[in-house]
Formats: C-alpha cells, structure tokens, sequence
C-alpha cells in the first residue's frame, strides 16, 4: 500500500468535527455523544462493517453513551485519504444515529 500522507492541519480545514490528535502520532479524532448506549453501540456497528469492508479500521473506545474515535493508517505512519474517507463515512453514521455531538 502506497498511501500518500496528508497534512494533518490542512486536511482538518474539510473535517470540522475533527481535531489533530495531542499526541506523538499524526492522527485524527473525535468524540461523539449518542442518546444512549443503543445508539452509540448502532453508530459502532455501522462504522465497523464500513471499516472491514475498507480494510482501514479506526483505533476506539466506547462508555455507555460516548464514543472516541482517533484514526490514523498505520501502514503510512500518518494521515490519508484513507481515514479521510473513513471519517466522512463516520460524520454521516453519526448524523444517521443521532449524535448530540
Ligand atoms: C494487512 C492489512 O491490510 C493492514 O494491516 C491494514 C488493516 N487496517 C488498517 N487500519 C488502519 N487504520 N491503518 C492501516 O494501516 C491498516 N492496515
């Protein structure tokens, strides 16, 4: 995989929910926020079947209601447009499911 590294900082000026990663890794992230875990754990369903079908899988966690997303493509040891792909999938799945934020 030949997947060219994006600049984190111009790449998030076409993602607005998205912030840099604060740590020693180029990556992005969100926090989201559902109704419920019924909602958040539905978000993570529909994002991990995208995820596989992409072979591109996002580094998580989830607590009841909330959901934390960082991406990264491990292979480019940076951003592509691989997670930029996966992150617009996210924003709409998101949006689908409801989020507060
Ligand atoms: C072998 C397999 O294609 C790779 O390990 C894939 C799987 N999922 C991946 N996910 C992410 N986020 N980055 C990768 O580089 C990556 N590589």
């Amino acid at each position: 995989m030949t997947d060219t590294r994006l600049d984190v900082a111009e790449t998030l000026k076409t993602l607005p929910a998205w912030r840099p990663h604060d740590g020693d890794r180029a990556a992005i992230s969100r926090s989201l926020k559902f109704a419920d875990f019924n909602a958040a754990f539905g978000f993570m369903t529909r994002v991990a079947l995208m995820a596989d079908k992409m072979d591109h899988h996002p580094e998580w966690s989830n607590v009841y209601d909330r959901v934390e997303v960082l991406l990264t493509t491990h292979d480019a040891d940076g951003v592509t447009d691989r997670d930029v792909t996966l992150a617009r999938f996210i924003d709409r799945a998101a949006a689908d499911m409801g989020a507060i934020s």
